[in-house]
């Protein structure tokens, strides 16, 4: 379980400060895949930096499993962002002079672990990298890329994985197949998973879809389907699109 307890963020002091985050609580349950959505500027990546522990809270207390990560040190919290979180970004990120391999392996090659031995196996069979395990990850097409970059985020079993906006960059067939692992990835590892999206169409291929408006979470619909999440979205106030 993941949790943000009555999180405050305000950025900035007096007069100029701004509340990026009022009162937020929400929980993210073991093994499921839960999207945050909400118009522009509404908390969604202040909130996915917070849960991080990317940034710091102003109130409040954020819970990964029986740890209080609000509460340690910067110099503390290095272990268990490494060890415990992912992330797979709107950028892909990847190294380019390194192969799709070596990328997807990275994070284990930095902590020193062991990979499993039916490692090869498995991502030989993942759809669309399979084939180009020693491409150089500059030679990938997009929603190749984000796929690799999606694979390197799962591979260390984080106890949970954030995605910013993951098909922010890809056309509508790479964003269907790069959601549709992401969605498979999830589902078969029982990995918790948490991401921000603009798109309605997006955030309806996750088990939930937790809605921001106005620096709160003002709703929360389990199973989302494009339809429920564009009904929710028309009715907040400030929603900048019904996407
Ligand atoms: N470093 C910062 N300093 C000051 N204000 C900030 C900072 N980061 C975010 N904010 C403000 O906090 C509020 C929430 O921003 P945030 O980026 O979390 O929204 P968002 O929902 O992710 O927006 P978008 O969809 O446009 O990326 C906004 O009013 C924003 O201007």
């Amino acid at each position: 379980m993941f949790s943000a307890v009555q999180v405050v963020k305000t950025y900035g002091f007096g007069e100029t400060s701004v509340r990026a985050l009022g009162q937020v609580s929400v929980g993210f349950e073991s093994g499921r895949f839960t999207a945050i959505k909400g118009p522009s500027g509404s908390g969604k990546s202040t909130l996915m930096h917070c849960l991080a522990g990317l940034d710091t809270i102003t109130s409040g207390q954020i819970w990964v499993g029986g740890t209080e990560l609000s509460t340690l040190s910067d110099r503390d919290l290095t272990r268990p962002r490494r060890d415990r979180i992912g992330f797979i970004f709107q950028a892909f990120n990847l190294v380019p002079h390194l192969s799709a391999l070596k990328n997807i392996t990275l994070p284990l090659a930095l902590t020193g672990r062991p990979h499993g031995p039916g490692l090869m196996d498995h991502l030989v069979g993942v759809p669309g990298i399979g084939g180009r395990l020693s491409h150089g990850s500059a030679e990938l097409s997009g929603g190749q890329q984000q796929r690799v970059a999606i694979v390197r985020g799962l591979i260390s079993r984080p106890a949970v994985v954030f995605a910013d906006e993951p098909t922010g960059n890809l056309d509508s067939r790479s964003s269907d197949e790069v959601l549709s692992l992401l969605q498979s990835l999830t589902m078969d590892r029982g990995q918790t998973t948490v991401m921000v999206t603009h798109d309605g169409a997006t955030a309806a291929c996750a088990h939930r879809a937790v809605l921001l408006s106005d620096n709160r979470v003002v709703n929360d619909i389990p199973a989302p389907s494009v339809a429920s999440v564009v009904a929710a979205m028309a009715g907040l106030r400030g929603a900048s699109s019904p996407r």
